[in-house]
């Protein structure tokens, strides 16, 4: 259970602290301690200020999130966000008699940050992070946030973090109005005390942030701000409500003033925590944090061997990336290429991307200096000797990365991690020409490497838990959501993703419109479209990619001969400016025309026909034949077991594919529609258009059944 503690010094001071590993979130019980501590320490005579801290170095990390999930789930009542925000902040703690300081470590963040706001002074360390992320969770700042930070740091910065999600650190926070001094760990008590002591002896001002008004903008030009924002929010998150819903409760205060606007708050906040979008967004928290528990293998007490050296094999885009993001967090690696200028060309890349860090302000010269250094680039096998982890990073071609691997047991030591980037290829296929089975994984990077957060982790029937443990520990430091999947053709993103481009041409084909189709998917919430995607990414990999599918999965490929078509004519994407669309020279993407002769041309060299149903198709109804087919794969991947949980596929969903967070994958997403529902449709396109719709044994025995699809396996599995 969490709890607060007092501990009361000779110098007057009651040092309350916020108990709740491992981020002291603000559950129930300690905002109730909290409430009951605070009126003891105003009623004893012994204390004459209050300094309010977190256990172990962290201030509070917020509301306790899992209380939103169990409101979600129906299995508790709505946490009580009025009283809270009202009765215990602002009537107890900020109109409280004795001054109090929040001594602000590690984080304070949410209801933590807004607990620490409504002290009458903030000392942080310089490096605490403070924010209010509650946006991230589909609702607002619900403890006063929305009232005080603007009344702190100004309207426009306040909705910039809001807005954002962003936490600031210490001396930000210092130079924005939000602490009133910085101190280091050791000292950050004993400064908060005095600074308590000197407000009580009115050597410091005593400050209620939510009556203050001099950062306030004037009313004319905070509603120009606030207008600002709302246009904003409008244009980059057309799909969400709850942006709109918090600038209206900060105009509330400012028009009302500020007790009317926690009242608002409190209201706008019960209103959104049941929405789908909290919903989904809340599901999205907890399975981030659940993809590094994975059952039988990090459950086993192992711990991560340490990794002083990585070698990567391949300088191209995606091993200049893997080393960009491995250097960036402070791995010496050696790159390998097949000669000098391969070599160069790749540490060109490295020091590219390191030095748009620098020119964007993100790194410094000498800190960029440190971090190239740590890369060394080679051609041989001479320095491999001592790495503990190898990445192979060399184009899809099978027999060059077996004669790889078969070289890297010869020249690694037989503790090296040996792992492939392949974003299809099997993994036994890879290693088939060696006896390292146990230390063989997959390590497959999103492009950019240095950027995308995710790292889709592949193990074999073979491959060791220690090896997963490792490279699980790696993925933590270089700040990768990692999602841990079995092994085949695709792995799960890939397999996931294949039939959202083909779903698309298959519509095509039949009469539909690629620019609708584009605009239907982004208007759902994807960051492209399948065509603007197929452009970017370029036909030949797209070519490449499928055939795979076709090979493996030839009873539920679409194959069209679009993209085929298109490159014989040299159109083959973004980087031959013509694809589906044509880029000018700033790379903005106008439809073109032109397009239309290929898509006849398609249709009669395949004896294909229009279906007129499909040239009218409602938005809404693209997004299911879109979307109801990588339901169905993702269903299959969930079954064969390459996934031990159905949110892990959310997550690869999410991170791999741009699926909108706040539709909380695709598993999530399709539950919300019903397994039923989606089958139906399946049944019927697959009767209309063939194999590729048709609905998996899975979907099909979960539909028959009315059960969601995300359930748990084994309960899966008993229930069938
Ligand atoms: C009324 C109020 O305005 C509403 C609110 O306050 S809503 C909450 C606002 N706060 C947030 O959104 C912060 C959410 N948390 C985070 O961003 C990150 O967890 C963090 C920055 C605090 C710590 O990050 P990191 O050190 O990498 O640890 P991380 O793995 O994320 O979290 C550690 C554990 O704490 C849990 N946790 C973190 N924040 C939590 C919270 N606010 N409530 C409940 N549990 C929380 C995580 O679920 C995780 O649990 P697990 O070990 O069982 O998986």
């Amino acid at each position: 259970m969490g709890r607060t503690v007092m501990e009361v010094g000779s110098d007057g001071v009651a040092v309350i602290t916020l108990i709740n590993p491992p981020v002291n979130s603000l559950s129930v019980d300690v905002l109730e301690s909290l409430h009951e501590t605070y009126r003891q320490a105003l009623q004893r005579d012994d204390v004459k200020a209050i300094v309010v801290t977190g256990a172990n170095g962290r201030f509070s990390g917020g509301f306790d999130i899992t209380a939103f999930r169990k409101f979600q789930a129906g299995n508790s009542p709505a946490p009580k966000l009025g009283y809270v925000s009202v009765e215990i902040l602002a009537d107890t703690l900020e109109d409280a008699k004795k001054p109090a300081v929040a001594a602000i470590d590690g984080l304070a963040l949410g209801g933590g940050l807004e607990v620490a706001m409504s002290c009458h002074a903030r000392i942080s360390t310089s490096n605490a992070q403070l924010g209010l992320p509650e946006l991230q969770l589909g609702v607002i700042p619900g403890f006063g946030g929305t009232q005080r930070l603007p009344r702190l740091v100004g309207l426009a910065k306040s909705l910039e973090m809001i807005l954002t999600s962003k936490p600031v650190k210490g001396e930000e926070a210092l130079d924005l109005g939000l602490v009133d001094a910085i101190a280091p760990p050791e000292e950050l008590l004993s400064t908060a005390r005095r600074w308590a002591l000197d407000i009580l002896e009115r050597r410091r001002p005593w400050i209620n942030s939510l009556y203050r008004n001099d950062k306030l903008e004037p009313l004319g030009e905070a509603r120009e701000i606030l207008n600002f924002a709302r246009t904003q929010a409008r244009k980059q998150a057309p799909n969400l409500k709850h942006p709109l819903v918090l600038i209206d409760v900060i105009e509330e205060g400012i028009v009302s003033g500020p007790r009317a606007g926690l009242w608002k708050e409190a209201e706008a906040f019960e209103g959104l925590l049941p929405s789908d979008t909290s919903r989904s967004l809340v599901h999205i928290f907890f399975a981030q944090r659940g993809t590094t528990k994975v059952p039988g293998v990090t459950d086993r007490g192992l711990v991560p061997r340490p990794i002083n050296k990585v070698a990567i094999l391949g300088g191209g885009l995606m091993g200049s990336g893997i080393a960009t993001a491995l250097v960036l967090n402070n791995y010496p690696v050696i790159l390998k290429e097949v000669n000098e200028k391969f070599l160069q060309a790749g540490i060109d890349r490295v020091k590219a991307n390191l030095l748009s860090r620098v020119k964007k302000g993100r790194m410094t010269q000498q800190k960029f200096e440190k971090t190239f250094s740590l890369l060394k680039g080679v051609l041989d096998y001479d320095s491999f000797k001592d790495v503990d982890l190898v990445i192979e990073a060399v184009i899809e071609n099978v027999s060059l990365k077996q004669q790889i691997f078969a070289d890297l047991e010869k020249y690694c030591p037989p503790h090296c991690i040996l792992a492939s980037n392949t974003s299809t290829i099997d993994l036994n296929l890879i290693g088939k020409r060696t006896k390292s089975h146990d230390r063989i994984i997959g390590a497959h990077f999103f492009s950019p490497a240095h950027v995308m957060p995710l790292l889709e982790i592949i193990r074999t029937d073979k491959t060791s838990s220690q090896v997963i443990v490792d490279l699980l520990d790696v993925g933590k430091k270089i700040k990768k959501t990692p999602v841990v999947v079995g092994n085949c053709t695709g792995f799960a993103v890939n397999r996931m993703f294949f039939p959202y481009t083909q779903a698309a041409l298959l519509l095509v084909d039949r009469g539909a419109d690629i620019y609708q189709i584009d605009r239907a998917i982004t208007k759902f919430g994807m960051p492209m479209g399948p065509f603007r995607l197929c452009d970017l990414v370029g036909f030949g990999v797209g070519v490449a990619t499928g055939k795979q599918f076709i090979d493996n999965f030839p009873e539920r490929t679409y194959m069209s001969i679009l993209l085929p078509l298109m490159m014989e004519d040299k159109r083959a994407g973004e980087s031959t400016r013509r694809g589906f669309y044509v880029y000018n020279d700033r790379r903005k993407a106008s439809p073109d025309p032109e397009v239309k002769k290929y898509i006849e041309k398609a249709r009669s060299m395949s004896g294909i026909t229009i279906d007129p149903k499909l040239t009218k198709l409602s938005d809404e109804e693209i997004v299911e034949m879109v979307f109801f087919p990588v339901v169905n794969e993702t269903c299959r991947v969930y079954s064969e077991g390459i996934a031990v949980k159905a949110a892990d596929l959310d997550i690869a969903g999410v991170m791999g594919m741009g699926f909108p967070p706040y539709r909380g994958g695709i598993m999530f997403w399709a539950d919300s529609i019903g397994s039923k529902y989606i089958c139906s449709k399946l049944e019927e396109w697959s009767n209309l258009y063939g194999e590729f719709f048709k609905p998996c044994a899975y979907l099909a025995e979960r539909a028959a059944k009315g059960a969601p699809l995300s359930t748990p396996l084994e309960q899966a599995m008993s229930r069938l």
